[in-house]
């Protein structure tokens, strides 16, 4: 009898409590010899496998497991190693592969950017250096690895050449065609050694078919899959995509490829596909089990969908999966011990989701009855039922505030001539982002709080010590706009997390970000609402410090929403005005108080943009009605600052304008001074800050090259409106390079002054 198989797209690389970063951070500060490095990371990778094979999944991948990225992998596979790495052929060995994700003495880091509307971030490849070549079939490897020590003949993970290519930069004298066509050889090569060595199907991902894609790209891409079926016949290519639907889903139907994996979660795939002619002879692989969100999944609606399908393609034809790789939900519920009862119970981490996986599987393939797939409904419908869900008075505040303007009531060019009385900066002022190192003590102290091993009292006056220790070092540096430094945060998502209400959070549940770093999302469960300052505490204990300018520091309601895992229950715009509402009581504590400057973050901003141009306006007017929100009572002397990061903010230049904030930083040295360009046709009259320097690498920039990041920035913004900042907060960096960095940033600063006034 035929049935219908499973699959999954990745697991998290992180481990159960993290063993990945720590190894990682071991190796990194020599803790731990190579050696030891590699067999601690193997007996990991093994384990994941393993894990998945326990789960009853069919199609195990493999190659998603890394160092640091996968999209680092693939560029290294082909030997692309930019060329400030002198590196000179051949596999890349574990230094190199870290120095370009992380920097060195030597050379500067590759940029990291967000992988499409995720967290998770890449390390951009470079493509002008070397001819691609396979240097190392890193796929083949990792196979004949599941093999020997498992017996799992794993379905290899690889990220396809298209989307490869896209996700690349500088491309030197080639076109994105050209780059594409140079790399299909050395691809055939590896499929050609993964169908040798026994495969049976191999995933390839191309991403980037759910976003808008051009008619060149439609035509390399048909171009790429039928020189694959020509060139490697023997492999069975499941071309792979997420987080959306495909827009032409009949055109890629018709792609030379034996299967074709849609996202089901993400999308309107099923209508799509029910108004399509599926070719009978391809194999679809429907992702149903939401593999970015955490709640529990209602399998009697899968189960009905599954049906759905089956009336469009047959039972061998098909494979159920995740909507996309489980990289991005923490590992499992196992460990959590504090949750409360009705929300664990509707919670679904990755191997709880291969769990579900298999339900369904057994039920549609009839080695179950129906009724097994009862329990994940009733443990929403008990969630849905209960009190902490509804807030009358925060629904009612929502309602009112849709019919109020949003906007500040003073604009921003009078706004900036009231500030600047009352403030008085030089030109060029400099400022920080908000964090300072989370130094190895900062972290330990708070555990031993955590864990009620020292008081409330000793924690807090630990806290006030660093905050004094830091407003002192500012003091010294000189710079104009001092902050308290955010020792009392985790993470700055999870700290608003912990203290607004309607949020729960995790003891366990971390999540890649990027190379080691990790953060534990907080879970929006009920209405969202105010309960008692946040920040007000911290932030007047660092202003009794000084008489300049302490920043109040907060997270903006876009970024809280992206950085979280969101209830699904709601419109996205309810739940983000929920945040901006609450936040706006914080912002107003601050003021009263007397905080005269306060910054409102909103980094996840960009990276929310939906992967398809026809969302963005719905979108990006819902983020920039939340910001205003969130900060629209303030006096017009109050100084608004936000912050973005990570991304590419050239196309939404005019949305970041229509946020009204008085002043805004913006990271741009990791990204090689790109953003630039965004400014010469961009008429921007606002306070800004492009980052001088990259804060992801231990590197120490040299005030020289911060004076060319200013003087390149002054070529196209007006030096009345241009701000002194680092890219990004500081929390990761050491404190001694920290402070080096620090004061040679505003010495480039001072230099600069004296340079425009002598003018
Ligand atoms: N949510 C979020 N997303 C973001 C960013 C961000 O700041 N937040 N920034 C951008 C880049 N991403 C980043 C993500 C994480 C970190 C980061 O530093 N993460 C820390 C974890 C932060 C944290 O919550 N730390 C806990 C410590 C938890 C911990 O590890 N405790 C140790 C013990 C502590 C010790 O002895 O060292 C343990 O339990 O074993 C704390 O400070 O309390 C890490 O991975 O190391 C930085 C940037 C984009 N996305
Ligand atoms: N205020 C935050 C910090 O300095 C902003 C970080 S954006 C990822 O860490
Ligand atoms: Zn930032």
């Amino acid at each position: 009898m035929s049935s219908v198989r499973s699959s999954s797209l990745g697991f998290p690389r992180i481990g159960e409590q993290r063993e990945w970063k720590k190894n990682l951070e071991a190796y990194w500060n020599q803790k731990i010899s190579k050696e030891d490095y590699v067999t601690k990371q193997k007996a990991l990778r093994l384990e994941n496998l393993q894990k998945q094979k326990d789960a009853g999944l069919d199609l195990i991948p493999v190659g998603d497991f890394t160092h640091y990225d996968h999209v680092l992998d693939t560029a290294v596979a082909f030997g692309l190693v930019p060329d400030r790495f002198s590196y000179d052929g051949g596999e890349v060995d574990l230094d190199t592969y870290f120095a370009i994700a992380r920097g060195n003495d030597k050379a500067v880091a590759a940029e990291m950017t967000k992988w499409f509307d995720t967290n998770y971030h890449y390390i951009v490849p470079e493509l002008n250096g070397r001819e691609p070549e396979l240097v190392h079939n890193r796929w083949l490897t990792l196979i004949e690895e599941a093999k020997k020590e498992l017996h799992i003949v794993g379905k290899p993970v690889i990220l396809g050449p298209v989307t490869f290519v896209k996700l690349s930069k500088q491309y030197g004298n080639r076109s994105f065609v050209d780059h594409v066509r140079s790399l299909l050889p050395l691809y055939t090569t590896v499929l050609n050694e993964l169908a040798n060595a026994g495969v049976e199907w191999i995933q390839v991902d191309e991403p980037i078919l759910v976003g808008d894609v051009s008619d060149e790209e439609w035509s390399i891409i048909e171009e790429a899959y039928d020189w694959f079926a020509k060139s490697a016949p023997d492999a069975k290519i499941l071309l792979q995509t997420y987080f959306e639907g495909i827009g032409a889903l009949d055109r890629a139907t018709k792609l030379a490829v034996a299967g074709l994996g849609l996202d089901f979660v993400y999308s309107n795939s099923l209508e799509q596909l029910k108004g399509t002619d599926f070719p009978k002879d391809k194999t679809l692989a429907a992702g149903l089990i939401d593999g970015r969100n955490i709640w529990r999944t209602d399998l009697t609606e899968t189960h009905s969908i599954v049906k759905e399908i089956l009336t469009v393609v047959s039972e061998e034809q098909l494979i159920i999966q995740p909507s996309c790789s489980l990289l991005h939900v923490p590992v499992t519920l196992k460990h959590e011990q504090k949750l409360e009862s009705d929300l664990k119970a509707a919670l679904s981490f990755a191997e709880e989701k291969l769990t579900e996986l298999d339900q369904v599987k057994s039920v549609v393939n009839k080695e179950n009855e129906p009724e097994r797939l009862q329990a994940g409904k009733e443990a929403i419908e008990a969630l849905n039922q209960s009190a902490s869900r509804t807030n009358k008075e925060v629904r009612e505040a929502l309602e009112r505030s849709k019919k109020e303007d949003s906007k500040r009531e003073v604009p921003a060019n009078k706004r900036m001539e009231l500030q600047q009385e009352v403030f008085q900066f030089p030109s060029l002022p400099t400022t920080t982002i908000g964090s300072f190192p989370q130094s190895p003590e900062v972290r330990k102290t708070r555990l031993q709080w955590r864990r009620g091993e020292i008081s409330n009292e000793a924690y807090e006056a630990f806290i006030n010590a660093e905050i004094k220790r830091w407003i002192d070092i500012q003091e010294e540096i000189d710079l104009d706009v001092l902050v308290h430094g955010e020792f009392e945060r985790t993470d700055m998502v999870e700290f608003f997390g912990e203290k607004l209400g309607g949020f729960e959070f995790t003891s366990n549940g971390w999540v890649q970000s990027y190379g080691s770093r990790c953060v534990k999302p907080p879970i929006i469960y009920g209405d969202v609402y105010f309960q008692e300052a946040m920040t007000v505490k911290e932030t007047l204990y660092a202003q009794s410090l000084t008489e300049k300018p302490v920043k109040g520091m907060l997270t903006g309601p876009v970024t809280i929403y992206n950085w979280s895992f969101p209830r699904t229950d709601l419109q996205p715009g309810d739940v983000v005005n929920q945040i901006a509402l609450a936040l706006e009581k914080e912002v107003l504590a601050l003021e009263s108080a007397g905080i005269t400057v306060i910054q409102v973050d909103e980094p996840a901003l960009r990276e929310g943009l939906p992967l398809k141009r026809s969302k963005w306006t719905d979108y990006l007017n819902q983020s920039v009605v939340a910001f205003q929100l969130s900060v629209k009572s303030v006096q017009p002397e109050t100084q608004i600052h936000t912050h973005m990061c990570y991304s590419d903010f050239q196309d939404i230049i005019q949305a970041i304008d229509g946020l009204d904030a008085d002043v805004i930083s913006i990271e741009m040295s990791r990204s090689h001074g790109e953003l630039i360009t965004a400014f010469e046709d961009y008429t921007y009259s606002k306070g800004i800050g492009l980052g001088v320097y990259d804060i992801h690498s231990p590197r120490v920039p040299t005030e020289e090259e911060m004076e060319t990041s200013i003087n390149r920035a002054l070529q196209v913004l007006d030096q009345r409106i241009f701000w002194v900042n680092p890219d990004c907060g500081l929390k990761t960096r050491k404190e001694p390079e920290t402070v080096e960095a620090l004061k040679a940033m505003v010495k480039a600063a001072k230099n600069k002054r004296k340079e425009l006034l002598v003018k």
